[in-house]
Formats: C-alpha cells, sequence, structure tokens
C-alpha cells in the first residue's frame, strides 16, 4: 500500500475570461526586471549567504545591469538590516539603481524596515500578505474582509513611515502573496483597498506585483489571471504590473513570458532560478529566450560563465549541464544527425546574415562558447561530427566516401571507450589511412612531366627492392600503370581529391584517393609538402591496404 494516490488532488484553479487577448500577441520588449536574488534565492538557501557572499552576488547584479534589486528581508533579521545599512552606508547603490526591501503587513516589522533604510535615496518598500482561501482560513483565521483590511492596513503603516522620510523617493509595492490561488476578483478587490490608502498616479505609481507564489495551473491559465486582473483593476495607468513566478510545475519562464503577453510590465525572478522550492523564475532564461527572438533583453548576458561561477559560490548549488542557454553541454552534439546537419548549416552560416543553424538556436559565441565544445563523438555520433571535428581540429576536407568509413572505425572505438577526442580521431584517420608501413614500401619516384607523364618509383616489396615503370596521363594514372604492370592487379582510381592545409611555407598537402582494385574499393590518403608526392603516396596507402587485407585473409 502506498501513499501515491492522484484521487487526493483537484484541477487548479480556471478563470472564466471570453475574449482574452494575450493569445493574439507577441512580445516586443523586454520587461522591467527585478532581481529577487538576495531575498527569495536567499531564504531558499540551506545556508543563507554571508555578508562577503552578498556583496559578491550584488555586484554581479549591478554590473549585469539589473536596476531593481531585492536585498533583504532586513526586519527579519540582522544580517539582512545589516546588508541593507552597509549598501547605504557604503555609497554602494549606483545612480540608476533601487534597493528594494521585503516586509509583511505588521507594524513592528514596516517601522524597522524603514529605519533599515534611512538615508538612502531611493528605494521601493515591498509589503505583502495572503490572499488565498486556505491562507485565509488556515493560516490567518480571516475573512475575505479580514484580509482585505489586514492589506490595507499594511499600506497605511508604509504610507505613513515613508512620510518619516520625506527625503528619501519612495515607492510602494504590494503583492497578494498566494494570487494564483487567489479568487480573481478579490484579488483585485484587495489590490484595490491598497491602492485606495497609496494614490498612485501616473506620474508616481506603485507596484502591483502578483506572484504565482506556489504555480498551481499551467502557465495559460497565469496568463488569464493576469489579463483578468490587469483589465479589470481601476487606475491601470497608476501602476506598474509586476509578475513573480515559480517554478513548481517547472513552467515559471513560461508562465512570465505569457504574463508579458498578458499585460505584464516586470519580471522579479533570480539568476539561473535559485528560490524557494523548485525555484524562482530564471531571469537569465527569459532573458536568453527573448535576446534569441531578436530583442534586446537590457541586460548584459555575454559572459555567462562568470555568473555560473558567482551564482554557484554564493549558492552553492551547481548548474545542471543541459541548463537553458548556458548549461556546459548545451552546444554540443554527440548525436550523428545533429552533428552532419549543425556541420552543413556552420559551413553555409555567412556573417552578418541572420542565423539559421539548425539545432543551435543561437550562435554559441554570442555566450562565450566557442564551436570546439559544439560537436563530440561518441557512439551516437557520425560521419558528419567525425568530419566536422577532422575539419576543425586538423583543417582535413575528407571526401564523404573517406568520411563512412572513417566513422565507422571512430564508431567501432567508442563502443568500447566511450567518447574518443579529436586528437584520437586524427590518430585513427593516420593509422588506417595514411599507410606508408605496409607490405609495399615507396622508397622514392621520378616523374618525367612533358605532356605525358612516366614514372619510375623505387619500392621494397617483401624485403626485395624493385624500380616499377609506368606512363599515363598525370602522375597518377603513370603510376597505377606501373603497379599493373608490376602486380598484374585490375586498378582504376574512382575518386581523387587534394587539398592544401596550412598557408606558406609550412603549408602541406593532403591527398585522397579512392581505388578500385580487382574490383573492391579502397581508400587512402598521404599528406607531404608536395602535392606529387602526396598523390603518389596516396596511392600506395590504397594498394598497402589491399595488400594488408589480404595478407590477413591469408593468415585466417
Ligand atoms: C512567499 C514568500 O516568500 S514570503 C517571504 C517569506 N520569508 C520569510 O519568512 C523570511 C523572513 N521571515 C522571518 O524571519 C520571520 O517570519 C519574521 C522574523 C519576519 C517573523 O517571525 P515571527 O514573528 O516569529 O513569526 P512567524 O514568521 O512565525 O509569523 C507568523 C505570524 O505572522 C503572520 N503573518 C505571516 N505573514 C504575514 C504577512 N505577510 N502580513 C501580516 N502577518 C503575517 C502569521 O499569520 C502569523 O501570525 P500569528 O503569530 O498571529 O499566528
Ligand atoms: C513575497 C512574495 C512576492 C513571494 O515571494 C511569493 O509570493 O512567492
Ligand atoms: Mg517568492
Amino acid at each position: 500500500m502506498t501513499s501515491f494516490d492522484h484521487r487526493k488532488y483537484r484541477p487548479g484553479p480556471v478563470v472564466r475570461l471570453p475574449n482574452r487577448q494575450w493569445p493574439d500577441r507577441v512580445v516586443e520588449r523586454a520587461p522591467r526586471w527585478a532581481s529577487v536574488d538576495l531575498r527569495d534565492g536567499n531564504q531558499a538557501l540551506i545556508e543563507p549567504m554571508s555578508v562577503a557572499q552578498k556583496r559578491r552576488m550584488w555586484a554581479l547584479l549591478v554590473d549585469l545591469g539589473i536596476k531593481e534589486i531585492e536585498v533583504g528581508f532586513p526586519a527579519a533579521s540582522q544580517p539582512d538590516y545589516d546588508f541593507v545599512r552597509w549598501l547605504i552606508e557604503a555609497g554602494q547603490i549606483p545612480a540608476d539603481v533601487t534597493v528594494q526591501v521585503l516586509v509583511q503587513a505588521r507594524e513592528d516589522l514596516i517601522v524597522r524596515t524603514f529605519e533599515a533604510l534611512r538615508d538612502v535615496e531611493r528605494a521601493i518598500v515591498h509589503v505583502y500578505n495572503s490572499t488565498s482561501p486556505v491562507q485565509r482560513d488556515w493560516v490567518f483565521g480571516q475573512d475575505r474582509d479580514g484580509i482585505r483590511a489586514l492589506a490595507a492596513r499594511g499600506a497605511e503603516l508604509v504610507r505613513r513611515e515613508a512620510a518619516k522620510y520625506p527625503g528619501v523617493e519612495w515607492t510602494f509595492q504590494y503583492s497578494p502573496e498566494s494570487f494564483t490561488a487567489t479568487e480573481p476578483d478579490y484579488a483585485v478587490e484587495v489590490c484595490e483597498a491598497v491602492m485606495a490608502v497609496w494614490e498612485p498616479t501616473p506620474e508616481r505609481p506603485c507596484i502591483i506585483n502578483l506572484p504565482a507564489t506556489v504555480e498551481v495551473a499551467s502557465p495559460n491559465v497565469f496568463a488569464d489571471q493576469i489579463e483578468y486582473f490587469a483589465t479589470r483593476v481601476s487606475r491601470r495607468d497608476c501602476l506598474i504590473l509586476s509578475v513573480h513566478t515559480h517554478n513548481d510545475r517547472g513552467g515559471a519562464v513560461a508562465a512570465a513570458e505569457l504574463a508579458l503577453l498578458a499585460g505584464a510590465d516586470r519580471v522579479e525572478g533570480t539568476l539561473l532560478g535559485n528560490g524557494e522550492r523548485t525555484g524562482n523564475m530564471d531571469i537569465v532564461t527569459l532573458a536568453m529566450n527573448l535576446y534569441s527572438q531578436g530583442i534586446d533583453p537590457g541586460i548584459d548576458l555575454s559572459r555567462p560563465d562568470e555568473i555560473i561561477q558567482i551564482v554557484t559560490e554564493c549558492t552553492d548549488i551547481q548548474l545542471h549541464p543541459r541548463h537553458p542557454w548556458i548549461g556546459e553541454l548545451v552546444y554540443t552534439a554527440f548525436s550523428g544527425s545533429h552533428q552532419d546537419a549543425i556541420g552543413k548549416c556552420l559551413s553555409r552560416q555567412g556573417r552578418g546574415s541572420p542565423w539559421q543553424v539548425a539545432y543551435l538556436p543561437i550562435d554559441p559565441r554570442d555566450v562565450g562558447r566557442t564551436y570546439d565544445a559544439v560537436i563530440r563523438v561518441n557512439s551516437q555520433s557520425g560521419k558528419g561530427g567525425v568530419a566536422f571535428v577532422l575539419e576543425r581540429e586538423r583543417g582535413l576536407t575528407l571526401p564523404r566516401w573517406l568520411q563512412v568509413e572513417l566513422a565507422q572505425i571512430v564508431q567501432a572505438e567508442s563502443e568500447r571507450g566511450g567518447e574518443v577526442n579529436a586528437m584520437r580521431i586524427y590518430d585513427l584517420f593516420r593509422e588506417h589511412f595514411v599507410v606508408d608501413q605496409g607490405p609495399v614500401r615507396l622508397l622514392g619516384y621520378g616523374l618525367v612531366r612533358n605532356g605525358h607523364d612516366v614514372i619510375e618509383a623505387r619500392i621494397a616489396e617483401a624485403g626485395i627492392e624493385r624500380t616499377l615503370h609506368g606512363e599515363g596521363d598525370g602522375a597518377i594514372a603513370a603510376l597505377i600503370d606501373a603497379w599493373t604492370r608490376h602486380s598484374g592487379q585490375r586498378v582504376g582510381v574512382v575518386d581523387y581529391r587534394e587539398q592544401a592545409i596550412g598557408e606558406g611555407t609550412d603549408a602541406e598537402a593532403v591527398a585522397y584517393v579512392l581505388l578500385n582494385v580487382d574490383g573492391q574499393r579502397v581508400a587512402g590518403a598521404a599528406i607531404d609538402q608536395d602535392t606529387v608526392s602526396a598523390s603518389v603516396k596516396a596511392v600506395f596507402s590504397a594498394i598497402n591496404r589491399v595488400a594488408a587485407t589480404a595478407e590477413m585473409a591469408d593468415v585466417a
């Protein structure tokens, strides 16, 4: 008998919203960002941040360009109080950044919160109380009127205390905590009661922050709740509509995105999504989502490794290697068809033209990643990936028939031993296709080119030195003629390619040849400083591969 029983649960809320508008809208600009790393993020840590960690996190948030930063709950704990004091007294708050602090709708806490903020130039005071039926009934033991009065009283206290510090530019923020589980009409009613006290104007708006304190439904329901609120609240022009989503169902980012369609102006979240339970909305992910749609996110995410390092140090939570946009493995493909498509697209992607590379929704270089890690080879990989790695690391552009054969060799190796790195792929290429130490060794050759080519090749075969003679149109044809006369084999050239790698005096030639020897196709390759020598040696590589196969058959 287990307690796993879905009948314990009821479906989440449904909002009646005929003619909802948000599904037809698109997001065209970034929201106002507000970080709650130092408050919601911090309160969810096993070990809350030390002073040094808070300072590091603060510096990072400012550096990224986040302009509204909730720095703590100063009335709740001495470290939070002290941190706020340090920010103010040490002049740490840049002119374009506003600190925000959280407080419950309780008099003593509100008084202390304002004390903590004395001498600040500007600040957002964020007061909240919970509004859902279960919180009303079971936590606060109050009915709808009672909770509305609690909220209004909190607003009055905030207004009263703010008046004691007239030199400060205050912004008031209210959150109906547990908004997503609150009846939508009642959420509007409570916020109206708060606004009636604060009397915001278009010039001095207040912030109404609608939280998915616990994510209880799919993101479309949240969007309905936001649109419902935005279209029913009075004085919409006097408030900044903010959302604060949590990730209980894994939809915090999606919910925030849809909320923007539904009328939200501002989004609260944390870097990389740390926060209560499964976390807060991840600012980095949402910002990168916008970026990848061609929208300026308004925060600088060009150095994500720095974000990962600092957030990891401050939270002691490791980043998942497949975390959206910036996880370690996000721009790495192991699977063959992905590698093939990525390689093809990268080779055609023009500089300055709109990015369109299959499987890479953005250019990895934008977030400080190089192409080095884009393709890594294991047993799931195919010829495209192997070829891509060799081209990237060694500049070798293998012909397709050689890619196919090499990929099989690499795959066999990776089935035995896991990932195969670029150096090993190159070694396998040389070991299998550049065969200059086989049964037949080329000792030297002379070529007379006079319209018609005549070759004289000295070889050692089974310990015996011989000189072969042949002629034809081109060095390869002459050599094939020489070998055919000597061996009696029927040899034809199916394909031949050559390429230069490197430049200037360091340049080398690589030759790839596919022969048909007595009906059997065999590939060979060679690398030399000279193009003709590379092609001659490539033919011997192929001949050696045939000879080696024959020797093995004899042994068997
Ligand atoms: C969704 C969120 O993240 S909300 C933010 C939550 N963050 C935190 O709680 C971290 C900081 N908080 C704290 O350190 C403590 O809660 C303190 C210091 C603020 C208060 O501590 P305490 O006074 O010991 O009480 P505690 O937190 O248990 O408070 C519960 C009481 O406050 C009331 N309360 C809780 N929230 C609120 C609120 N927003 N407004 C008014 N009253 C509230 C409860 O109904 C309860 O009342 P009761 O004592 O009459 O039953
Ligand atoms: C304080 C509020 C906004 C909160 O963190 C929540 O509801 O999740
Ligand atoms: Mg929260």
